[in-house]
């Protein structure tokens, strides 16, 4: 049977990326992604803003729905505090081994704990499943229409503190109208735009920073 694209990024990080290299590990995906096949990992450009807004966070606990290849995910856990972990939620059982893998090559296993299934009924679990108090960074990149009901649903389930910052990507390409209008007409949102370009192409994109309130 014919390899995905995803099992073929993965051939080129398992025979090109240094071992236990993060670095490594995002330079060939990014390489691969810009030079072989597109794919649907943040990306270079809109991950410097995701680096940014992680150091800002300095998150403890931080939670990413959307794992695809563990692109976004290696992004993170490169700069995450010692103690500190990533939960990251997939749905979608054939990205999820593809992932693992990547993520053990860029030697972050230990940072990382994927999470597969949807994130509407994995993250009601994650404060007594997962034994989670609250978020400190939480990075949007699933369907872009579950945006806001999953950010209701994080508020609901009392996963939010004061401080806690949410950041989303694909804001103008897919885009996520209804995020956009929920997040900045909400008074408990303070809410910054960065404007960039669809990961590997010359199309405009943006990501939306939202610190919670409280
Ligand atoms: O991961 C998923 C769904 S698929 C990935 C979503 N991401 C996208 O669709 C996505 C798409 C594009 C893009 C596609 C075609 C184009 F022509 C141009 C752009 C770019 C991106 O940066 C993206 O992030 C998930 C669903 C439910 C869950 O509950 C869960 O936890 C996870
Ligand atoms: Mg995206």
């Amino acid at each position: 049977m014919d390899q995905s694209k995803e099992q073929r990024i993965l051939n080129s990080v398992s025979y090109n990326a240094v071992k236990g290299d993060p670095e490594s590990v995002l330079d060939c995906i990014d390489k691969y992604c810009s030079q072989k096949e597109w794919a649907m990992n943040v990306g270079d450009e809109k991950g410097l803003i995701l680096d940014n807004v992680v150091k800002e966070a300095d998150p403890t606990t931080a939670l990413e729905l959307g794992t695809y290849c563990g692109y976004s995910a290696i992004r993170i856990a490169r700069l995450l505090k010692p103690k500190a972990h990533l939960f990251s939620i997939e749905f979608n059982p054939e990205f999820v081994p593809i992932a693992k893998e990547i993520i053990e090559i860029a030697g972050l296993s230990d940072k990382v704990t994927i999470l597969e299934g949807h994130a509407q009924d994995i993250i009601p679990q994650l404060k007594s499943k997962y034994d989670v108090d609250t978020l400190d960074f939480v990075f949007l990149d699933h369907w872009k229409e579950r945006y806001a009901p999953d950010t209701i649903l994080l508020e609901e389930c009392g996963l939010l503190r004061k401080g806690s910052i949410l950041l989303a990507d694909n804001i103008i390409y897919p885009g996520a109208p209804e995020f956009l209008e929920y997040i900045r007409n909400h008074k408990r949102f303070e809410c910054t735009n960065y404007p960039s370009h669809l990961e590997y192409m010359k199309v405009e994109d943006a990501m939306e920073k939202a610190v919670y309130l409280g």
